[in-house]
This record gives structure tokens, C-alpha cells and sequence, in this order.
């Protein structure tokens, strides 16, 4: 058994798409970033290296690539996941919460749990996802940024 967790926190902007988890999610802003900005996928990403003693996500994928420019984050979590299997693991289970004024996330959670499972290819069971406000407080309340961390568990195949 192998843990990792990850961390990462991106801006808002206007005329920026959020993507979160995997999924569109409608919003006034959207996350900025060298990729799509999808910091829940950047913080299990971090967190499955984490777990693998492989560094993190800007040594795998630097964002002074053009190759990443606009990428895709559920593309670049996949490599991480078969580099994983490669190793002989697999997903035991993930716990993330996403630190967010607005919008309202809940609506949301249960098509972020199944894809990203799916990214894995694990069960929806496996994944948990929260949020939290932050209540108005620090660059998260100001709607400033979000942020995101997560834990991951890999078990031997
Ligand atoms: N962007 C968000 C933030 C929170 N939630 C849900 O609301 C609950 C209460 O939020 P607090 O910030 O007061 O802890 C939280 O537990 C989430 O279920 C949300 O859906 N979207
Ligand atoms: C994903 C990468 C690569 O496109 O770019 P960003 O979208 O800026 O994300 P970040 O969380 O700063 O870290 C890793 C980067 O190298």
C-alpha cells in the first residue's frame, strides 16, 4: 500500500471554462491555467505521484512545454494512472475536497465521483469528493482562485 496526497490552486478569470473534475460546470468565471485548469484533477494527479515517490505534476508535465498548452488534465492523469499499473497498482481510494465559493458544487459531485472512477478505472465507491466555501475568508472566499487537495490510496493489483 503506497498514500499520497496533492495540493494545487488556480485563478479565476473571466471568459475562462470551469472544469472541475473532469466536468463543465456553468460559472460567470473559469479557472486560468497553462492546461485547462482543472485543479481537482491537478491535486490527484500530485497525489497519485505522491504515492508513487515520483514528484509531482510540474516535473511530468511542465508548464513551459507548449505540448501542454490547453491540455487536457484528465488525458494527463490517465499517463499517471498507467504509470501506476505499471507498477503493479491500483486504486484503493481517493478523498478530495474542493475549496470554492461559488458555484454551488453539489449538483456536480456525483458526475465528478464517476469520472473521475472512470479515469481510474475503478468504481464511483472509490471516489470521494467535497467542497467547501471557505466562507468568504482568504483568496478562496474572494473568489479569487480555487484550491483543491486530495489524498490517495494505491493498493498491489
Ligand atoms: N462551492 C461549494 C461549497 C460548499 N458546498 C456544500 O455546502 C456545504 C456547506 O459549505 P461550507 O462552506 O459552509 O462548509 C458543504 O459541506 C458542501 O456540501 C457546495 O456544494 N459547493
Ligand atoms: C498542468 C500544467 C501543465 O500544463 O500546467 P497548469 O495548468 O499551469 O497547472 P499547474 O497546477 O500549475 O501544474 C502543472 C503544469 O505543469
Amino acid at each position: 500500500m503506497r498514500i499520497g496526497q496533492g495540493y494545487d490552486v488556480h485563478k479565476l478569470e473571466d471568459g475562462e471554462t470551469l472544469i472541475l473534475g473532469g466536468i463543465r460546470i456553468p460559472h460567470t468565471h473559469g479557472l486560468s491555467g497553462h492546461s485547462d485548469a482543472d485543479v481537482l484533477l491537478h491535486a490527484i494527479t500530485d497525489a497519485v505521484l505522491g504515492a508513487l515517490g515520483e514528484g509531482d505534476i510540474g516535473r511530468h508535465f511542465p508548464d513551459t512545454d507548449p505540448a501542454y498548452k490547453g491540455a487536457d488534465s484528465a488525458a494527463l492523469l490517465q499517463q499517471v494512472v498507467a504509470m501506476a499499473d505499471e507498477r503493479g497498482m491500483k486504486l484503493g481510494n481517493i478523498d478530495a475536497t474542493l475549496m470554492a465559493q461559488k458555484p454551488k458544487m453539489a449538483p456536480y459531485i456525483e458526475d465528478m465521483r464517476a469520472r473521475i472512477a472512470e479515469l481510474f478505472q475503478a468504481e464511483t465507491t472509490q471516489v470521494n469528493v467535497k467542497a467547501t466555501t471557505t466562507e468568504k475568508l482568504g483568496f478562496t472566499g474572494r473568489e479569487e482562485g480555487m484550491a483543491a487537495q486530495a489524498v490517495v490510496l494505491l493498493t498491489e493489483k
